[in-house]
């Protein structure tokens, strides 16, 4: 049965999505944005003094719980559906990676029972998939540009290496144990004629194959307004679709109201936290143009680098466009962990960037910031106490340019998926930025 709504019934906003990481909220809300919504970006659990603007269609929250403590995740996640609850939303969407991004021990699971609960509903969909970024999902596997998730870079992700690609293995490590075994599929030769012939099937976790975006199209042109599906749950994909599903419905009665002014005076602060493989592409091309300064964990610990040391050298920039990067490679990332611990050594070089992030607003020497790397974005963002943003247009698929009001002034931001982006995604953001 798919709900119908008029136009004078239509409630702003329509849409309420939570997602487990600061770039994969801005990958969302950049989505959401070109398929018409309104959206606006709130980082973390918001509380009664966030106020939102009434011609709001979407909103995102931005959390940090993809690798934290389960409970922590959980609370965090049901605070903010309580949230967006009394705002009004009456469509829900968990939103976490496009690659899953989340082991045995992971979140998703948890969370999405959680949703489910307090939502009560008895089904939802699982649907990570990013074809414009090279995530599809066949036969319910997940592929990263054609590569098996768990033989693609992924393999070896600092905080969470994906050994599987199967979606409904992945999924049955994390759910509640009388849930496991409850994952169905729609198989890409069933997704031509859902809605005619294709019964959903009758399980609890719909796993949807996506080989392009015109499945992802008949996805959401199903599942945006079906009344027994309030929650849907994926990567940012679906985003764009669900957007113009809800316009067709006649579901948003305000036209989106574009952020006007995109650029800032430079120069711009890059900090690359993402050790993936495309930010390691990106930081090495960028590095041949501008100055850089590797923060090193081992250095940090040592005391040989510290956050007077980086600030001295930032300040010595002047009016450069310059990049912190602490990226490196796959083994000499294991050296460290294995050295220091993994969550140890995350923790040091997310505070010291997120330190320098502080200093270069606070000093007035940068307004305009680009992050790779969710987890760095999250730290980013936190220590710059930024509230909410406004979404502008995405410089990449899912990078969104971003500004905020802050204690240090307008700032703009673009905060990059580590995977994300071409090889010469740092310069073209720089360009498309500044003035
Ligand atoms: N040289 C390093 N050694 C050990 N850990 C590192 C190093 N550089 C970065 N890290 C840590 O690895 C983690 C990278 O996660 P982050 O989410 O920022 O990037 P990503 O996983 O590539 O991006 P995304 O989550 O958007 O896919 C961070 O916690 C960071 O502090
Ligand atoms: O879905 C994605 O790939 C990204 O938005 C992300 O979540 C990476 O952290």
């Amino acid at each position: 049965m798919v709900a119908e709504k008029t136009k004078k019934e239509a409630v702003n906003p329509i849409l309420g999505c939570i997602a487990d990481d600061f770039t994969g909220a801005s990958d969302m809300a950049s989505f959401l944005r070109k398929g018409g919504l309104n959206t606006i970006q709130i980082n973390g659990v918001p509380d009664e003094t966030i106020d939102i603007d009434t011609d709001v269609d979407a909103i995102v929250i931005a959390l940090k719980t993809r690798t934290c403590d389960k409970q922590v995740a959980i609370n965090e996640s049901l605070r903010s559906l309580s949230w967006l609850q009394e705002k009004k939303c009456h469509r829900f969407y968990f939103k976490y990676c496009s690659t899953f991004d989340s082991t045995e021990t992971g979140n998703i699971g948890p969370v999405i029972d959680a949703l489910m609960d307090a939502i009560s509903c008895s089904q939802t969909l699982v649907c990570p998939a990013l074809p414009v970024n090279g995530r599809t999902v066949y036969n319910g596997h997940l592929f990263v540009h054609g590569e098996l998730l768990n033989r693609s870079p992924m393999a070896d992700h600092p905080l969470t290496p994906m050994k599987d690609s199967d979606l409904s293995v992945l999924l049955n490590q994390q759910v509640a144990p009388e849930f496991r075994g409850t994952c169905g599929h729609i198989r890409y030769p069933e997704l031509s004629h859902l809605d005619t012939q294709t019964q959903v099937p009758p399980a609890r976790y719909i796993i949807a194959d996506a080989l392009d975006t015109e499945h992802l199209r008949i996805l959401a042109n199903y599942f945006a307004t079906h009344a027994d599906f309030p929650l849907l749950t994926g990567g940012s994909g679906l985003a764009e679709f669900l957007g113009q599903a809800y316009r067709q419905k006649a579901w948003l009665n305000k036209t989106s109201a574009a952020m006007k002014e995109t650029r800032l005076p430079s120069p711009v602060l890059i900090i690359a936290g993402s050790c993936s493989k495309a930010t390691q592409g990106q930081v090495a091309h960028i590095k041949s143009s501008i100055p850089s300064l590797n923060v090193d964990p081992n250095a940090l610990v040592s005391g040989e680098q510290d956050a007077t040391s980086i600030e001295q050298w930032l300040s010595e920039q002047q009016s450069k466009s310059v990049i912190l990067y602490s990226t490196d490679k796959p083994e000499n990332v294991s050296a460290n962990q294995e050295k220091l611990g993994q969550a140890h050594a995350a923790e040091i070089i997310e505070h010291a960037l997120a330190a320098a992030a502080r200093y270069a607003a606070k000093s007035g020497q940068f307004r305009n910031i680009i992050v790779a790397g969710g987890e760095t974005s999250g730290a980013v963002v936190s220590a710059l106490n930024i509230k909410r943003f406004v979404i502008g247009e995405s410089v990449a698929p899912g990078v969104p340019l971003m500004r905020a009001q802050t204690v240090y002034g307008d700032l703009q931001l673009a905060l990059k998926s580590g995977n994300f982006g071409d090889f010469d995604f740092f310069s073209s953001t720089m360009e498309a930025m500044t003035l």
